[in-house]
């Protein structure tokens, strides 16, 4: 778990053009769901290309605590789940570290079935909010008892007799979508969510996969997504696509340092995920999908990422904020490259993420020479062009991967340096980043504490 080790700093600087292959780790999204789902089905479920990340590894302990047995062979994960509405009660708090999705799909998953379960986790999601999960949760009859404002540590007991919801997401979250239809799975009838921003997809085409009773309609109201509860749910064998939040990275390094061409081969590219990529080729990027194919259900490709050195400011439209949510860091990282300003709005959610990300990336870019502008649901930054941006800066990464992983992404094309003071967070996500990295080109290194 993230938060609890000795701080890792690091040091980006200019060096040698990126080049090679980048294999990046499984789908964080895609990976919670597939443990989450096998440990509510009997039998055997199977998954190959999970995510070993801290945030996963931390939901399949989780997992084991509600009486699922989950383990791993040769990069072959076996969960033997216990069956909807199976879930036993955890002998100790539930400890989901730096994971947002992790906690609130769990409390979900086990929000009616009649046990009682604490959950906590890091400074960071200790700080998040979790009322936007118990409001809907408590219409089920689960009562949830938590720190002011809604937070963790938190105590869930699960409703007795759960009756099914309809309810209509007040906020752009695939988190809320998803623990209100993992709720209604143990609900007898059927289960109403209705989104007006479409945000990721991956629970609806799990559930559909498990075998659940599922159905989704664009409606002038929004996406109208319909689940009959009390499935009998069919083990299954998942091939986890690898993780376009984590491509974003060697992708944008690629963009932005001279002389780069990197493969990133396999991207999972559903559209509800895909907003970055869109959105870098509005800017000019060299960056080009090859050999575009389904697999498992998603649309996969290799993405190519060449040198741009003419990258031009955009706006980005609102509508596109959820498909590319956690991809906004390094965004604003490649926005300081290019001529021009790139606008960013509607992205209220970057405010309650493992850190404020607004905050977080704004007074880094303006530590390294770059201006910001921003309010609560926007922000903008005004780029100073290829290699015009200073650098020369200790960030601070506030327990967030995102955020140490886009500064570092800056170092490889300031004028000077920039040092990250805890790199630690990122084994939450993309643990093999350092190695990958490096294996490309990158002068990333770490510093002693
Ligand atoms: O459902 C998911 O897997 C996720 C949903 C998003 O969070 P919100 O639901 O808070 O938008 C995203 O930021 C997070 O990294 C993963
Ligand atoms: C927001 C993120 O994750 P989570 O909400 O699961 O902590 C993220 O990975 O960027």
């Amino acid at each position: 778990m993230s938060g609890h080790g000795t701080p890792i700093p690091m040091i980006s600087r200019r060096g040698a053009p990126l080049r090679g292959e980048a294999h990046v780790p499984g789908d964080k999204s895609i990976s919670h769901r597939s443990l989450i789902l096998g440990a509510l089905t009997v039998g055997e479920t199977r998954i190959t290309g999970l995510l070993d990340g801290e945030d996963v590894l931390d939901t399949a302990a989780a997992m084991r605590a509600f009486g699922a047995e989950v383990s791993e062979k040769d990069g072959v994960w076996s969960v033997h789940g216990v069956g909807v509405g199976g879930f036993a009660e955890p002998e100790t708090v539930i400890d989901c570290g730096n994971s947002g999705t992790g906690v609130r799909l769990i409390m979900g998953a086990m929000a009616t079935t009649a046990i009682t379960a604490t959950f906590t986790g890091d400074a960071s999601l200790r700080g998040r909010p979790m009322g936007r999960i118990t409001e809907p949760l408590a219409l089920f009859g689960t009562r949830a008892v938590g720190r002011e404002g809604g937070r963790l540590p938190m105590t869930l007991v699960g409703a007795r007799e759960p009756v099914p919801v309809r309810y209509t997401v007040p906020v752009p979250s695939a988190q809320v979508k998803s623990a209100v239809l993992l709720a209604g799975l143990n609900a007898p009838g059927e289960t109403v969510v209705i989104e007006r921003e479409a945000t990721r997809d991956h629970t609806e085409r799990m559930l559909a996969g498990f075998g659940a009773g599922i159905a989704t309609e664009e409606t002038p109201e929004g996406r109208v997504i319909t689940l009959r509860g009390q499935p009998e749910f069919v083990p299954q064998t998942i091939v986890v696509p690898r993780d376009p939040s984590s491509a974003a990275f060697p992708v944008c390094a690629a963009l932005i340092t001279e002389g780069s061409d990197v493969l990133v081969p396999n991207i999972g590219l559903n559209p509800t995920r895909a907003g970055l990529f869109t959105t870098l080729q509005e800017m000019g990027a060299d960056l080009t999908y090859e050999n575009l194919r389904e697999e498992g259900g998603e649309p996969v490709a290799d993405l190519r990422a060449r040198f741009s050195p003419d990258l031009k400011g955009i706006e980005v439209p609102p509508e596109r904020a959820a498909s590319m949510i956690d991809e906004y860091p390094v965004l604003s990282v490649v926005a300081a490259f290019a001529a021009g300003t790139t606008e960013m709005r509607g992205v209220r959610e970057l405010r309650v993420k493992e850190s404020d990300r607004i905050d977080a990336m704004a007074q880094g870019l303006r530590a390294a020479g770059v201006h910001v502008d921003e309010g609560e649901d926007w922000w903008a930054v005004e780029g100073r062009g290829h290699r015009n941006v200073p650098g020369g800066v200790t960030v601070a990464s506030r327990l967030d991967h995102r955020i140490a992983m886009a500064f570092l992404v800056m170092g490889l094309a300031t004028s000077k340096p920039v040092r990250v003071d805890d790199a630690a967070p990122i084994a939450t996500s993309f643990p093999i980043f350092e190695p990958l990295m490096a294996g490309l080109g990158a002068s990333i290194d770490r510093e002693e504490p």
